[in-house]
């Protein structure tokens, strides 16, 4: 309940006036359909065209009195006008009423995805490592879904219960002893469908862990369907979609159990209790036709409220989950909340490192909860303007120490410097990473123009300045080929490219970005010797003008770095000059160059 009414808080907060305006309407609305009905019946019987005794009901003789004063005669013509008036006006407000609701819930929902999109990419990198890329998309497609939904739902039911209220007052106005009746009845029945409400709310639980598994499921699948297709795992994956698909259908019709069973003892008990007040005022009571009739009118106003009123609880509650859902993960978001105000790619202060980036006694662990470092006790420096590489096994923990010198994780102890100053500071970190270049061991293109791509680091960069890039990353060639040059669409991730076409790209457009910390994990370890020998010569080109941090499992990549760190299960066992570390025979890059040379023919053995 807390997160719906944190929920209705941020509602309040986003529609301001509107939301208050719209409930003024709904008082006027439900005022004028109240009047409307209940007038219509005893108004006939004012003007003769029904036998009712006007005097049996309080209001009517009140205003068979007003009329007269103000000596109007009440025709027939003139009440079906006013009846007309009512009911029109009311049709007419009802109408401004639903598109003033659609605009509060739709600017909400706008508010909400923006704060939860918003919250997601401010995040910590940290925070990504502890969390399914799928609870992303469930929560901000399903959930989200789900929480407008029971928004629309709780405003719908804000209405209904002043509808309900108002109708209440006009009908109690009318007949005080029937309208407590129908209201007691409405109650004890309201007590007793509790534990629809409580069940609606484990069905809303199962509804989010399905469509949480669902989402995780198929996103996994689509994104390994080139093994699932060369494994023929298509059946396995069949049927455990299969029966999830089952399990979602069941849980549905579970709702729609509970739900219209509620519906049908609302139903059946005004059945009982209609038959019941009926034969009361024929037999017991002896109440006049008039008083009769009004009784079937409130009882039929009344009753659907209520009914509607109880199934938006049960739907409300079965939504309930998704509050909670959203909320967690958005606090959570928050709490892990990083780079306050960052704007576009370039923008803000650049840092151009003069000494360079500094790890003391670092220590690091993915999980705190485990023994495992991933990086421990590290002290390397990255001298400024020159070109620093990174060796060691898979696992070794290569990328974790850039991802560190970065400023994309945080050391558990010990701490990383810039230029002698503590990486602390959110506005160093800003600048740490306005002027980073980095190329990932995966790289990442998106779906849209090789042109769109480049620019999306540099969007003000002239196509000459497009080309320069890709020069320098060894892709000019390839793209003229392309037929539709910069403007080719190069599909979902840069599918319809190659891997190492790929990564050339993604090299070019961390180049366009102009740099002052070139970070490559991997960069080039999908391109043939004739691409990455270009590549290490527009590297060379770039030596002294800019931080260059190369990691490279094919140690000829990085001949000529300025400084080489070889490491092994977390921690530094080597560092040096290149010719330093390979001439010491029984150092670990000694044997890492021996497994290559062996694995490569004696022409080709770097030196
Ligand atoms: N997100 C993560 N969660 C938990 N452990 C991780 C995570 N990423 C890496 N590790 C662990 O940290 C250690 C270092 O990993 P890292 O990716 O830094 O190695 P690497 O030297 O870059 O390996 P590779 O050359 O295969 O990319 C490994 O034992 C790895 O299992």
């Amino acid at each position: 309940m807390k997160d719906l009414f944190h929920y209705v808080h941020k509602l309040r907060k986003a529609s301001g006036w509107r939301l208050y305006m719209n409930m003024a309407m709904t008082i006027a609305i439900s005022s004028l359909d109240g009047i409307g009905i209940y007038l219509i019946v005893p108004l006939l019987g004012i003007i003769g065209a029904l036998q009712i005794d006007t005097d049996a009901i309080s209001l009517l003789s009140g205003l068979e009195t007003f009329a007269e004063g103000l000596s109007i005669e009440l025709s027939l013509p003139l009440v079906l006008g006013l009846y007309v008036l009512i009911v029109g006006g009311q049709a007419l407000l009802q109408r401004f009423q639903t598109v003033q609701n659609t605009r509060i819930l739709q600017r909400y929902v706008r508010t909400l995805r923006m704060e939860m999109y918003g919250g997601l990419l401010r995040a910590k990198w940290e925070f990504f490592l502890r969390k399914r890329k799928s609870d992303f998309h469930h929560v901000m497609v399903n959930e989200l879904g789900r929480v407008s939904y029971g928004t629309s739902l709780l405003l719908q039911m804000a209405t209904g219960i002043l509808f309900t209220v108002i109708q209440i007052g006009l009908a109690f106005f009318l007949s005080p002893l029937l309208t407590l009746v129908v209201i007691g009845s409405g109650a004890l029945l309201a007590v007793f469908s509790r534990k629809f409400v409580r069940k609606a709310g484990r069905i809303g639980d199962k509804t989010t862990e399905l469509s949480q598994s669902f989402m995780a499921g198929i996103s996994d699948h689509f994104n390994g369907i080139k093994d699932i297709k060369s494994n023929r795992l298509e059946n396995s994956h069949l049927s455990w979609f299969d029966n999830l698909s089952r399990e979602l259908e069941s849980n549905v019709v579970g709702f729609i159990k509970v739900n219209s069973l509620s519906q049908f003892t609302y139903k059946a008990a005004s059945i009982v209790l209609i038959a019941g007040f009926v034969y009361l005022a024929l037999e017991v009571l002896h109440t006049p036709a008039e008083q009769l009739l009004l009784i079937v009118l409130i009882f039929s106003r009344l009753w659907p409220r209520f009914i509607g009123i109880q199934s938006n609880i049960e739907q409300l509650a079965s939504s309930l989950p998704a509050f909670k859902a959203m909320r967690k993960l958005q606090e959570e978001a928050d709490r892990d909340r990083e780079l306050e105000g960052s704007g576009s790619p370039g923008e803000g202060e650049r840092c151009l490192p003069v000494d360079g980036i500094e790890c003391r006694r670092v220590y690091y662990r993915y999980d705190t909860s485990e023994p495992a470092y991933a990086l421990r006790d590290i002290n390397v420096k990255i001298p400024a303007n020159r070109m620093t590489a990174i060796v060691g096994k898979s696992g070794a923990g290569k990328s974790t120490l850039i991802d560190m010198l970065m400023g994309l994780i945080k050391p558990e102890r010990g701490e990383v410097l810039l230029d002698g100053a503590v990486l602390s500071e959110e506005r160093q970190l800003r600048s740490l990473r306005s002027s980073i270049g980095y190329v990932a061991q995966d790289p990442f293109l998106f779906n849209a123009s090789l042109r769109d791509n480049l620019k999306l680091v540099a969007p003000q960069a002239k196509d000459d300045e497009l080309w320069e890039a890709l020069k320098f990353s060894a892709s000019e060639k390839f793209v003229r080929k392309l037929p539709q040059g910069l403007d080719t669409v190069i599909g979902d991730r840069g599918i319809r490219l190659s891997g190492g076409e790929r990564q050339r790209i993604v090299l070019a457009r961390a180049i366009l970005k102009r740099p002052s910390i070139l970070v490559l994990d991997e960069a080039t370890s999908a391109l043939d010797s004739e691409n990455e020998r270009l590549i290490q010569e527009a590297l060379e080109r770039l030596k002294g003008k800019l931080t260059i941090i190369v990691i490279a499992h094919r140690l000829s990549t990085i001949r000529h770095a300025d400084q080489v760190i070889v490491m092994d299960q977390g921690e530094i066992i080597q560092q040096g000059g290149y010719q330093q570390l390979s001439q010491e025979t029984k150092g670990k890059f000694r044997q890492l160059l021996n497994y290559q040379s062996e694995a490569v023919p004696a022409g080709d053995e770097m030196a």
